[in-house]
């Protein structure tokens, strides 16, 4: 009787994968890619059967048949805007994002891979709370270019599952409640909670919020135009320059915040402020959200690898606990996240979703 829930979450440095049956965690496994073994492929698409051949190995070595899996899900990457929820993977979806039109994201392999483990194995492939899921206001869209709207694209899946395991632990019902979540990983989104949809988010990849180990954030337009007649850069490596190469990647030459805090806290002052203004940073766009939110915060969380440093938590509680009380998640729990999502259509908890029927919604110029 097939009863594992394989499932597949591949970022721009390592896959992570995990086994489970029902809610219980079986095995959890990082698979590190260094940039040499990247480095062939010139698009995250170009890694699949690389990252595919590891698959197979890991449920080799765990003893794992294709027969015994009752379901593979992966996370979900940049498609066109939709619910949050979990989507089967169909063709509409995939085609989507081989052609990566809506853009590059590790995450985008995220479908892509279980699709392919699925089709062998006979089961059905899903992707939960992808980075496109879009609950922005009518009003949080405007940018002040008519052209260009703010598109959401965030840490969906661990935003969610942190702000809702939180608040359960403190007997508060993630639907019922007004909450910023801080997700500083290699990205850096920060997302007004209310009632259980994100209304407001800065998206890291288009250059919104505070910078970020790979990102950029915030930056002058007038400066990037200057540049970009001056240099006359391609269109890769501004995109490499804002998303990957951007804020402590771009000042220190690399996104190891430990080493960066150990320096700091020997009396590297160059560093320290470096640090600093990524905290401020952060600050600024929680309060921000909070006036998304018209103060009615009644919790700020701070989650990703970045809360696992005490020295940049403190420095955050410091200056923000002013506005709510502060809790820190560090890490992630994005496995058991998409596990969960996978559970609830399986146990009849919520509807299967279908990404051409919810996307077409929003192609009809309502908001979800
Ligand atoms: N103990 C620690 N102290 C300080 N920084 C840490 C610590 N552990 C991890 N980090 C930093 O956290 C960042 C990675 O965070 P995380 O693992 O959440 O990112 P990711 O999964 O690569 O990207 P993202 O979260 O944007 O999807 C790195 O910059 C890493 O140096
Ligand atoms: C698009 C997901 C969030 C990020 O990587 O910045």
């Amino acid at each position: 009787m097939p009863q594992y829930v394989l499932v597949i979450n591949p970022g721009s440095t390592s896959t992570k994968l995990g086994l489970f049956v029902g809610k219980k965690q079986v095995k959890l496994v990082t698979l590190a890619h260094t940039t040499t073994e990247l480095a062939p492929y010139a698009t995250i698409l170009e890694q699949k059967d690389f990252r595919l051949q590891l698959i197979h190995q890991f449920l080799t070595q765990q003893q794992i048949a294709l027969t015994d899996l009752m379901a593979c899900v992966g996370r979900g990457g940049m498609m066109r805007p939709i619910s949050s929820g979990t989507y089967v993977v169909s063709p509409a979806m995939l085609a989507d994002l081989r052609s990566a039109k809506y853009g590059e994201h590790a995450s985008n392999l995220g479908a892509i891979l279980a699709d392919a483990v699925a089709k062998k194995a006979g089961c059905q492939a899903y992707i939960v709370d992808p980075v496109v899921v879009d609950e922005l206001t009518p009003v949080a869209r405007l940018s002040g270019e008519p052209n260009w709207p703010r598109r959401s694209a965030f840490h969906a899946l661990n935003q969610k599952a942190v702000a809702r395991q939180v608040l359960a632990e403190k007997g508060i019902q993630y639907e019922q409640a007004d909450v910023i979540v801080a997700h500083l990983g290699g990205g850096i989104s920060i997302g007004a909670h209310q009632h259980g949809r994100v209304i407001d988010v800065n998206n890291g990849l288009d250059g919104e919020g505070p910078y970020s180990p790979t990102r950029t954030g915030h930056i002058s337009a007038m400066a990037l135009i200057d540049y970009i007649y001056q240099q006359q850069p391609d269109k890769e490596k501004l995109k490499r320059m804002i998303t990957r190469q951007g804020g402590l990647s771009a000042y220190l030459h690399s996104t190891d915040v430990a080493a960066a805090v150990k320096k700091a806290e020997a009396g590297d002052q160059r560093i320290a402020l470096i640090l600093a203004g990524m905290v401020y940073q952060i600050n600024k766009e929680i309060a921000a959200q909070a006036s998304v939110l018209q103060g009615h915060v009644q919790r700020i969380i701070l989650t990703g690898g970045l809360a696992h440093s005490q020295y940049l938590t403190q420095a955050i509680t410091e200056q923000i606990s002013w506005l709510a009380p502060v809790t820190v998640f560090p890490g992630e729990i994005e496995m058991q996240a998409l596990n969960a999502g996978v559970q609830r259509v399986s146990n009849h908890e919520t509807k299967v979703k279908d990404y051409q029927t919810e996307a077409e919604v929003l192609a009809d110029g309502r908001t979800i």
